[in-house]
């Protein structure tokens, strides 16, 4: 059986950091996440992304598009405090990030506040994430997906394993500790690939999905595999098929079910063992798609509308899945679709 791996390219906005701002926005990132003083007084000045039992706070904008609400620490504060809330409650905020402007962005889960009259102050609604993540663009949703993850760790991590006693988190949020235990966020490694033949692409779709969604296989790494050991055992066990060769595209956080740490290759099998066999118990349907189909269904609007008739659709453009499906269409296009696409 071949096996090889092939590096895509980076694209330019994954490596060409050419903004000479990203060295001092990593270090200042760092600094705040081993300087509690330094991220109390960040924290000041800082953006919040407010969630309220781990759904994201979400705005109406002027052209009528919703998008997360990244408020000033300043006006939570101050509503906060109208709202009869404790002022320790701010302190919870978890880092996430920095602006292009140095401005450090936090994320606050406001949980024990009545939603609604939360909503109320800030002019918006708490939506699920994953309905929120349909209908979300921009740079704001690696976010938003971080700051879930980050606050569902600290959410479940209160006791420590070995001892059971509280764990305490810095100020930053980037650890707890329990004495001299140390605990970090966890992901789970998952392997994303998307099979084609060379003419086709393979598609699959759990029962869990939203109704006419396809998707790229996945997986969860087992203890002790390799990246391509997974890739190769996940489309055995969910279609039945043997890859002959792969290549790496790209990776991704991805905040469902606990934080999976994406990693998106794409994959190809011989055009002559294409038959599938499809593991029922995993997925609810896989199929075939061809260049045409896969191409109309990248410029459906997501997600359908109620009544809209039924037809398949593939996941948002933030997500790694729909990163590989464009890039199997720009390289059929290119009338490149042999080797590893
Ligand atoms: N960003 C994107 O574009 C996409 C992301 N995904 C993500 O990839 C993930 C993995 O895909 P999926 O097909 O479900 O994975 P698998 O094919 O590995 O099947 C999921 C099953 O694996 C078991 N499992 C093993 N390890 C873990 C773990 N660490 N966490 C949770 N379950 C584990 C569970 O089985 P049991 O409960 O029986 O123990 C679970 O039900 C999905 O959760 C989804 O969020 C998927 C498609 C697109
Ligand atoms: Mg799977």
């Amino acid at each position: 059986m071949l096996r090889s791996l092939r590096i895509f390219p980076a694209t330019k906005c994954q490596l060409t950091r050419c903004c000479s701002g990203f060295v001092s926005r990593m270090r200042y990132l760092n600094r705040l996440k081993e300087d509690d003083a330094a991220c109390a007084a960040a924290l000041q000045d800082g953006l919040i992304f407010l969630f309220h039992r781990l759904s994201p706070l979400l705005q109406r904008t002027n052209r009528g598009t919703l998008r997360a609400a990244a408020v000033p620490s300043s006006d939570v504060h101050l509503i906060l405090q109208r709202l009869n809330s404790d002022a320790s409650l701010l302190k919870e905020s978890v880092l996430i990030g920095c602006s292009e402007q140095n401005q450090a962005q936090f994320c606050l889960d406001v949980g024990e506040l009545n939603q609604a009259a939360v909503e109320e102050e800030f002019g918006g609604t708490f939506i699920d994430l994953r309905k929120a993540f349909l209908i979300l663009a921009g740079a704001e949703v690696p976010l938003v997906a971080k700051g879930q993850a980050l606050l569902r760790w600290h959410q479940t991590s209160r006791f420590c394993s070995a001892t059971g006693e509280l764990t305490h988190r810095n100020q930053a949020g980037s650890q707890r500790v329990c004495n001299s235990i140390i605990y970090y966020p966890k992901m789970s490694p998952v392997v994303i690939v998307l099979v084609s033949d060379g003419r086709r692409c393979l598609l699959g779709r759990q029962s869990s999905f939203p109704r006419g969604m396809y998707s790229a296989l996945a997986g969860f790494c087992d203890m002790g595999e390799t990246l391509e050991e997974t890739l190769c055992r996940e489309v055995a066990e969910e279609v039945g098929l043997e890859v002959q060769s792969f290549s790496y595209s790209s990776s991704q956080h991805w905040p469902f079910p606990h934080s999976s740490f994406m990693l998106g290759c794409h994959a190809s099998v011989r055009p002559t063992h294409t038959q599938l066999s499809v593991d029922h118990s995993e997925l609810e349907d896989a199929r075939w798609f061809s260049l045409e189909e896969i191409t109309a269904a990248l410029h459906v609007k997501i997600p359908p509308r109620r009544g809209d008739p039924p037809f398949f659709w593939l996941p948002p453009k933030h997500a790694i899945a729909n990163r590989l499906i464009t890039e199997w269409m720009e390289r059929q296009q290119l009338g490149n679709g042999e080797g590893t696409s």
